[in-house]
């Protein structure tokens, strides 16, 4: 690829019908590539030796995706065959670093997404970690904890040869908590005959888990939306908030905006949604949110059930009126019909917990309406700044306290606001923390591969 042969544009449009050739199975896949692809063009047209050296034809391609058997015994005695997948996308700036999720709708399609997005989000963190995701399309639901035992340990007999600390060190994600963290971690160990807890984060505080891991997504959610809201010269007091799901980022995200004087109003699941005025914020509300994901029922009617409040079977959130949204389940919870529901009740910020939960149409749409859209991989980058935390923690074989975690995560959201805030204005693109977090990420995993050769 030279300079000369093409312009920015045409080299962006090329590389983006590659991927839709190559992978043309993968629409996840390519729908992150064409979110992030067309906002790197002033960077190339700055950098034009990124597209002699074909940079971005090198960093949509995961450097390994390896896909196994996971077969595995049910209480009964049925054999059950899962597919399993590890998608180590790109280790220019470090080891692999990224979740597993255990959920049915597990492709390579949406692992590739995921690790792809893995990638520019590990970097904005600041810290050393590549990009890579995992998974299988086992499905926790209704499972007994002997069957999740024996599945994680059939996933891992596999798994752990591809896996170490200094190459690749998952974590959990959608359908994986602490407990099958422990599960993977003691088969992994057993296989092993090492303690090498660095390949595992999101661990036990027993076993060198880090403070903080489990509320860090969610905490860095409102942190970050903070900072867009005092960019704003707004504040979080009083606010209400309209989110998504009910699982671990929600869980956190209820928490550090009760604290903070915000109020999460809705909650969804696979079954509806919640509407809860006074809002999810006494311990024992924020609390039944961890009880209702342990039960394995995935339902989120049992808390319109146990606090009285309405209940909105097969809908979801938004098209109520609140200051901000919030959606923290899964991929493409909003889209354009919904976009325009949000707009129309004049809402001025999105906030995005979850892992791409808006379409690219949702997004450009909300931009061209001038609301202020808080990226994912910026948005929810504090769950893996404290895994990288935890890393550090396991290596200097030390524990920092709840404090010591809480300001560095606060620390890094900051930091990584002000970084896709600066690089946005920087390029051209104003206060667009969309096009600001793809060109902050890219900056240094670019400038790696430079340094490294041609891989
Ligand atoms: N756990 C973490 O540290 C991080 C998680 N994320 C992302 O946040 C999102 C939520 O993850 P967690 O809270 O960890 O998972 P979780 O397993 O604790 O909760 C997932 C929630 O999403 C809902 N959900 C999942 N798939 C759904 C579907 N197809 N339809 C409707 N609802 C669905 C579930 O009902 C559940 O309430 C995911 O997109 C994940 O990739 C992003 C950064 C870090
Ligand atoms: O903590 C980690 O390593 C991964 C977190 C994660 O899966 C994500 O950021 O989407």
């Amino acid at each position: 690829m030279l300079k000369t042969m093409l312009s920015s544009t045409e080299y962006i449009e090329k590389v983006m019908n590659d991927v839709r050739e190559k992978n043309a199975h993968e629409p996840e896949f390519i729908q992150t590539v064409e979110e992030v692809l067309p906002t790197l063009k002033p960077v190339l047209e700055k950098y034009p030796e990124y597209m002699e050296k074909n940079l971005l034809g090198r960093i949509v391609e995961p450097e390994r995706q390896i896909m196994f058997k996971v077969s595995w015994e049910d209480d009964n005695g049925g054999v059950h065959v899962n597919r399993g997948f590890r998608v180590q996308f790109n280790g220019a700036i470090g080891p692999y670093k990224g979740g597993l999720r255990f959920h049915p709708s597990v492709n390579l399609s949406i692992m590739k997404f995921l690790g792809f997005e893995q990638t520019f989000k590990n970097s904005l963190t600041g810290l050393p970690i590549g990009g890579g995701k995992g998974g299988s399309d086992f499905d926790p639901r209704g499972k007994s904890d002997s069957e999740i035992l024996r599945f994680c340990q059939s996933f891992m007999t596999e798994l752990y040869r591809h896996i170490g600390p200094n190459v690749d060190v998952p974590a959990g994600d959608i359908g994986v908590g602490a407990r099958e963290i422990g599960y993977l971690f003691g088969q992994y160990r057993r296989i092993r005959g090492a303690f090498e807890n660095g390949v595992f984060t999101g661990k036990g505080i027993p076993y060198g888990g880090s403070l903080i891991r489990p509320e860090a997504t969610g905490f860095g959610i409102v942190y970050f939306c903070n900072e867009i809201l005092l960019h704003n010269n707004d504040t979080m007091v009083g606010k209400t908030i309209a989110s998504s799901g009910f699982g671990n980022v929600t869980w956190g995200v209820c928490k550090k905006a009760t604290e903070l004087g915000a109020k999460v109003v809705t909650l969804s699941g696979p079954d509806g949604y919640i509407y809860d005025p006074e809002g999810v914020t006494t311990e024992e509300k924020i609390n039944y949110l961890v009880e209702m994901r342990n039960s394995g029922r995935d339902k989120v009617k049992d808390y319109a059930d146990k606090f009285g409040v309405e209940f909105f079977a097969g809908e979801k959130p938004w098209g109520r009126k609140v200051d901000i949204i919030m959606p923290c389940a899964t991929q493409n919870d909003i889209h354009i019909e919904h976009a325009k529901m949000i707009v129309d009740n004049d809402i001025k910020y999105v906030c995005e917990g979850a892992n791409m939960p808006c379409t690219n149409e949702a997004v450009s749409y909300f931009l061209e309406k001038g609301l202020i859209v808080g990226p994912s991989k910026a948005a929810n980058a504090g769950g893996v700044s404290v895994s990288a935390l935890e890393m550090s923690q396991n290596s200097m074989r030390l524990s920092w306290t709840e404090e010591e975690v809480d300001a560095k995560l606060h620390q890094i959201m900051k930091n990584i606001h002000k970084n896709a805030k600066d690089a946005a204005e920087f390029y051209g693109f104003g206060y667009n923390l969309v096009a600001g977090a793809n060109i902050a990420g890219f900056d240094k995993v670019a400038k790696a591969m430079v340094a490294q050769g041609r891989y």
